[in-house]
């Protein structure tokens, strides 16, 4: 970890917030397919979610995968544990192990799970 300000802002938004994604755009204007995919997920699960557009601060985009040693955009934070990107993502979500995660930690859904 070289920039530990920006650690110490992940460690804050993850901490701070149940649900966090790190992705390219914003939830409502996402600006890559790969974050559009997550963003996509969450919403239809029905989860509350904090998105943070690495696109807006470059510290923040290394930082991140210094953080979790994960090398790509997006990733997704729950209770402030480093959950995987797109990939792993939608393999859980299909496989209902995403809803089940959420559902462990406490976190709501609008959808049953
Ligand atoms: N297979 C990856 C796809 C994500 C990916 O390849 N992201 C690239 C392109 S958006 C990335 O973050 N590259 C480094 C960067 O843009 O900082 C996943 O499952 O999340
Ligand atoms: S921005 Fe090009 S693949 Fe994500």
């Amino acid at each position: 970890m070289s920039d530990t300000s920006a650690e110490a802002r992940i460690r804050d938004e993850i901490s701070s917030n149940d649900v966090v994604l790190y992705m390219k755009g914003s939830p409502m204007f996402p600006q890559c397919g790969f974050s559009a995919a997550v963003v996509q997920v969450l919403s239809h699960i029905g989860v509350k979610f904090k998105g943070v557009n690495v696109l807006e601060d470059d510290a923040i985009r290394q930082g991140i995968k210094d953080f979790s040693n994960w090398p790509t955009i997006p990733q997704l934070y729950v209770k402030g544990e480093f959950v995987g990107g797109c990939d792993i993502v939608r393999e859980m979500a299909a496989e209902g192990e995403l809803q089940a995660l959420f559902r462990d930690k406490g976190v709501e859904m609008a959808t049953a799970a």
